[in-house]
């Protein structure tokens, strides 16, 4: 659904915001961009309507190259793409009803068809009984319900999110979540989100890109992403101290929890398991886990086998001057590899 290629933005005081940007959306996904402050989120969310002009790299929405169009044909492709702000973006002089309705009155919906559709958008965020209210009336959470009507009203394929629950509490913050997955589910609506917050990335995206100094370092589904060894994402969402102290090993167990790995070790290798930290999350209703360990005694290698075999991500700290681990001591990075 979004194709971006080769993007380069280079703004006129000489900051290279991003710096050969390839990323893939698939239809009907929640991708986020996670990334630090700085990174060139906003830059790239910015380039993919358009909104800035990438001074290098092609971008496409629903098969149609936005780069390659004229002002016309892009204006009239943006209507496919919504947008959602960090601050809302409302306008304060006009009631909820008339915010929902801006774009149909610039899109040239005629009066008595545009009522009908914001009493639809309001009634699909759940704020029927706040047409007539003005937005310093309502919550931030209702605010940006009204941004989100607002995004949909022409029916776009496409909404972008920037930062959109950032400057929400954390309650109101899942029930914006939530009411994006459902849009997404029963509108079959395709959302890119930018994102500092990795909670916002496991609560709601399928997919996501992580961002550093304007380059994709990491891009796939969360699944694959949590199974590859020495991912970016997997540390962030699991923090451990890096890097691992000798001779330890770290294990991530990215499939099934209904085997009791841990206790099979202990008894069939014979090895003294020291759990040293670790932590274990929901990620799209599948449980995934990191631990460190250090293991002593017993059949080590023998034990480290039978990990992998369960399918148990297995990264190996080397061994410190004492020379703890015995067998095939392996780097982190030489695991990832
Ligand atoms: N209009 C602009 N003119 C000049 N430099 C800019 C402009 N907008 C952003 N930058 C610079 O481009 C880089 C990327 O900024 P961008 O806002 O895209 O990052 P970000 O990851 O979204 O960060 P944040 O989360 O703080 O918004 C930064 O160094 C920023 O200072």
């Amino acid at each position: 659904m979004i194709h971006v290629s080769g993007l380069r933005k280079v703004y006129g005081n000489g900051v290279v915001a991003l710096d050969g940007v390839d990323l893939d959306v698939r239809e009907g996904e929640i991708f986020g961009v996670l990334g630090q402050s700085g990174a060139g989120k906003s830059t790239l969310l910015r380039c993919v309507n358009l909104l800035e002009r990438p001074t290098a790299g092609t971008v496409t929405v629903a098969g149609q190259e936005l780069t390659a169009l004229g002002r016309a044909e892009l204006r009239r492709a943006r209507q496919g793409i919504g947008m959602i702000h960090q601050h809302f973006a409302l306008l304060s002089s006009r009631t909820v009803a008339a915010n929902v309705a801006f774009p149909l009155e610039v899109a040239g919906l005629p009066r008595a068809r545009r009522g009908a559709r914001v009493r639809e958008l309001l009634e699909l965020v759940g704020l029927e009984g706040k047409a007539s209210a003005y937005p310093a009336q309502l919550s931030g959470g209702q605010k940006q319900r009204v941004g989100i009507a607002r995004a949909l009203a022409a029916g776009p394929k496409v909404l972008l999110s920037d930062e959109a629950t950032s400057a929400l509490d954390p309650g109101t913050t899942q029930s914006i979540l939530a009411l994006l997955k459902r849009l997404n589910a029963e509108l079959g609506l395709t959302i890119l989100l930018i994102t500092h917050e990795m909670h916002v990335i496991k609560g709601a995206c399928d997919s996501v890109a992580i961002m550093r100094d304007g380059r994709v370092a990491e891009a796939g589904t969360l699944a694959d992403l949590v199974a590859r060894p020495g991912s970016l994402l997997t540390r962030e969402i699991f923090p451990l101290p890096e890097p691992a102290p000798p001779g330890t090993v770290t294990l991530t167990f990215a499939g099934s929890a209904d085997e009791p790995v841990m206790s099979s070790l202990v008894r069939g290798f014979d090895v003294d398991v020291n759990v040293l930290g670790g932590s274990l999350e929901d990620l799209g209703g599948r449980p995934v886990g990191r631990l460190r360990v250090r293991m002593d005694g017993g059949d080590h290698a023998g034990a480290l086998t039978y990990l992998r075999e369960r399918g148990v991500i297995v990264e190996q700290a080397p061994p410190g001057a004492e020379g703890t681990v015995p067998v095939q001591a392996r780097t982190i990075t030489e695991e990832a590899r």
